[in-house]
Order: structure tokens, then sequence, then C-alpha cells
């Protein structure tokens, strides 16, 4: 058998020890497949001594995750520590610099510093590869810029939070409050270090802004990726997208927007209701699901575990297995200095039907305030589904469906509305998917 690829493992938590157990625990079949061994030098993480429940005692230890780069007898170095700069983006610079590949789960520092970090890799010509970063153990990466290679795609989207996903579906299933759903994903591993950028959005922004990327052949703009979270969906919103027949998920979708004078790139993550009889509503935990569009292959979904473990240690190591084969590819499918470079584009004239949630003060006179603004920006009023108390004291909950229209209607009536008393507290607006 060929000499073994050596590898040298920068944090050690939830990914890092997962990455440990499977090339330990699958060696033999892992050396077949990538046609020499995978073998883990050395390792580095904060805390020497935490018991991982792997022996680490065979590796190099280092205190340093900086020094991982500088080891001459290492091929890749494999970054699972996370934050979008600080110490992950300089082992980055430094691995790539010194002519090692790179493998990460780093979804953050991707969709920030990815197009400079491959740019680096391509003069270095070394391979960088992140499968892990994007829906977990799903292999979308390679989905599409293998799989899908030969299609115009023009639309993605899907579930692309774990944890987001488990505390709306736990939520929906057991009618447990947001907080303790919240502490059990972090419990099982799926959260990020700081589960704001799970609940608020981010996360699953940078997945966007990654995957839009490879699918359309882009310039990374996470920086453009309208953004809102699931923190401001209350229990009553899941009980009455409930009772029309929807659910509620967190979707991500970017599409290449060709209604404008030139192609626009759109991007956006907000959470959505979707009908029972489409397929991501029935995506339930961890699990995420993207779905492209591609001219000649049509409608391909890609479902799987998110986050965890099991599943992210398996992305990690099909790249290291894809490295060990020879095969560097590019990290965005094509050279990152001829990926297009779109302006983002607006979100106005998207036709759809909407839900939109008002927590409004218990008195006479605001419901038709709010109808009065939905009139006078031209929305027109599907259902009003509920008003019930379920706010705080002297408030009550006003939600209701518009007919299908363009966005820019509904943006409208929130405008004329804001700074209205009628309106108590910021209110949610959802698209709607199938139905
Ligand atoms: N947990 C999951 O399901 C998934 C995580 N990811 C990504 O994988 C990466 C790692 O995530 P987890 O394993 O969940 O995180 P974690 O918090 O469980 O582990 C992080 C590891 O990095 C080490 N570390 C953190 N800061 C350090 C520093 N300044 N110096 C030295 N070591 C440091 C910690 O000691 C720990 O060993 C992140 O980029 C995350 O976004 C990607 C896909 C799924
Ligand atoms: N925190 C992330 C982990 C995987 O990317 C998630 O919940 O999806
Ligand atoms: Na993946």
């Amino acid at each position: 058998m060929a000499e073994p690829l050596n590898i040298a493992l920068a944090g050690l938590g939830t990914v890092g020890a997962g990455v440990v157990r499977l090339i330990e625990t699958n060696a033999e079949l892992i050396a077949r497949r990538a046609r020499r061994p995978i073998r883990i030098s050395a390792v580095s993480a904060r805390d020497r001594t935490k018991d991982r429940g792997v022996d680490l005692s065979g590796y190099r230890w280092l205190d340093d995750p900086a020094d991982v780069a500088g080891q001459s007898d290492i091929d890749v170095v494999v970054e699972m520590v996370g934050g979008s700069d600080g110490p992950a983006l300089a082992l980055a610079r430094k691995a790539i610099a010194g002519g090692k590949s790179f493998v990460t789960a780093n979804k953050a520092m991707i969709a920030h510093h990815g197009l400079e970090l491959a740019a680096a890799a391509e003069a270095a010509g070394v391979a960088l590869k992140f499968e892990a970063a994007v829906a977990g153990g799903i292999p979308v990466i390679k989905g599409l810029s293998e799989g899908a290679a030969a299609n115009a795609i023009e639309r993605v989207y899907g579930i692309l939070n774990g944890t987001c996903n488990y505390i709306l579906s736990t939520m929906e299933d057991t009618g447990r409050d947001f907080a303790d759903v919240l502490a059990e994903a972090q419990r099982l591993g799926y959260a990020e270090a700081d589960p704001t950028f799970d609940v608020e959005g981010i996360d699953a922004a940078h997945k966007l802004a990654i995957l839009a990327g490879i699918a359309f052949g882009t310039r990374l703009r996470f920086d453009a990726v309208e953004t809102t979270g699931i923190s401001g969906v209350m229990a009553a919103d899941i009980a009455q997208a409930r009772a029309l027949g929807y659910v509620i998920r967190l979707i991500g979708t970017a599409e290449i927007d060709r209604r404008g004078a030139a192609p626009g790139l759109f991007q956006r993550v907000r959470p959505h209701l979707i009908h029972c009889d489409h397929p991501l509503a029935s995506v339930d935990g961890a699990t995420n699901a993207v779905v492209a569009e591609g001219n000649f292959m049509g409608r391909l979904l890609f479902q799987g575990a998110g986050a965890g473990e099991g599943p992210t240690a398996s992305a990690v190591v099909a790249d290291l297995i894809d490295i060990a084969r020879g095969e560097k590819g590019a990290a965005f499918s094509m050279p990152s200095h001829e990926l297009e470079s779109l302006e983002p584009a607006q979100s106005g004239h998207r036709l759809g039907r909407s839900y939109l949630r008002f927590i409004v003060p218990d008195r006479p006179g605001v419901l038709a305030e709010i109808t009065a603004a939905m009139r006078d920006a031209g929305v027109s009023i599907e259902s009003f589904i509920q008003k019930g108390r379920g706010g705080e004291e002297g408030e009550v909950i006003v939600a209701l469906v518009t007919h299908e229209g363009p966005e820019s209607g509904v943006s409208e009536a929130l405008r004329i509305l804001q700074g209205s008393d009628s309106v108590a507290k910021p209110p949610l607006v959802m698209q709607i998917i199938g139905g």
C-alpha cells in the first residue's frame, strides 16, 4: 500500500473527536477506498486532559493550533476550532502558505474568507475542502460541484441549520419551551459555540452564501444575505401554523434574479410556513435538506443529518479521502478568479403569499388600522386567522395570511404601521411555501 496521508487535527470538540473516532473505527475501509492509510500524526486543542472518549496518547500533542501548520511531516491540516477569524484563520493562512492541504468544517471562516483562502490554495497548488461546512454530513458540495456540474443552476434553497430545525420541530411535536429545547440541542453537539449564530440565522446565512457560490459559480456575498432567525417565532405561531396545515422551518434561499437590467444575486434566510404536503415539511430534528434546480437534471433534493458528531466527521473524512486519492479540485468548483461577480438583487418584486403576525394592544380600532395599512399598500388579505389573547397582559395576537402578491406590498404595509401605537412589538413576517 502507498505511503500514508499524514494529517494534523486542530480542535477536538464535537467534530474533532468524531473525526478521531471515525478514522480509528473505519481505518481499514478508509485505507482501501483512499488507496493509502490516513494517519493522524498530531492533534491540538485547548485542554489536553479533557476526557473525549477517544485515546489521544498515540498522537503528538501541540498546545497551540498554529503549530499544527509548522509540522514538516504533515500533508493536511484539519481545522475544527471554529470562528471566522482568530486562530482558525491564522492556521488556514499558515497551513496553505506552507504548502499543506487544508480541510475545515468552519462555515463562518469560509463565508468570510473563502475566496482569499481559495486563491491562496490555488497559488500554492494545495487542496482546500469544506464539505462539512454546509449541511453537515450531506455531500451537497460534492453533489453540486461534481454530480450536478453539467447544469446551469439558478436556484438553491432548503433547511441549513440543524439546531433551528431541531428547536422548531421539537417545539411543534412536544410543546416544549424554546430555551429548554435549545439547551438540549447544545448538549447533543448541534449548536455553535455561541448559539446566537444558530437562532439568529447567521449560521444558515454562512452556509447559504457558500452554497450559492458553488451552485452558481458566483463570488461569495455573505454580507448580502438578508437574515432573520427564529428568535421571534412564538409557540403561538407554531400552533397557528399547525392549525392552518403548515409547519414553520428556517429556510435559506439563493437565486439568480434575471428581472433587472443585469442579473442579481438574491439570498435570504428567514422562517417560512411550509405546507404539510411539501417535502421540506417532514424534515425534522437536526436533519437538513437542500433543493437545487438545474436546467437539465431538474430538481434534486439532498437530505440527511446536518449537525452532530458522526455525520459531520463523515464529511470531513470524505474530503481527506479525496485528497489521499490525489483529487484536489477547485474549492468553489472553478478557479476563484473566474467566479462571476453579481450585485445583490432586491426582494420587492418577488411574488408570494405571506403570514404576518402582530402583537397589538387589546383595544378597539387596532384591527381596522392594520387592515387599512394593508389596503393602502395594495395587499389583499386571504384570511384573518387568529385573534386571541396570548401576548403579555393587555395584548392580543393577530395574524393574517395574504393572497399572492409582490413582497413590496407587505413591506409598504409594515412601513405604514411602523411607529404606530397599534403595534406593540415588531411583527413577524414569514413567506409561505406550498398549499
Ligand atoms: N457541531 C456540529 O454539528 C458542526 C460543527 N461544524 C463546525 O465545526 C467546527 C467545530 O465545531 P464543534 O466541534 O461543534 O465545536 P466545539 O466547541 O465542540 O469544539 C471546538 C474545539 O476547538 C478548540 N478550541 C476552540 N478555541 C480554541 C483556541 N482559541 N485555541 C485552541 N483550541 C481551541 C476547543 O478546545 C475544542 O476542542 C466549527 O467551525 C463549527 O461551526 C460544522 C458542521 C457541524
Ligand atoms: N450549528 C450548526 C452545526 C452544523 O453546521 C447547525 O445546527 O446546523
Ligand atoms: Na456537507
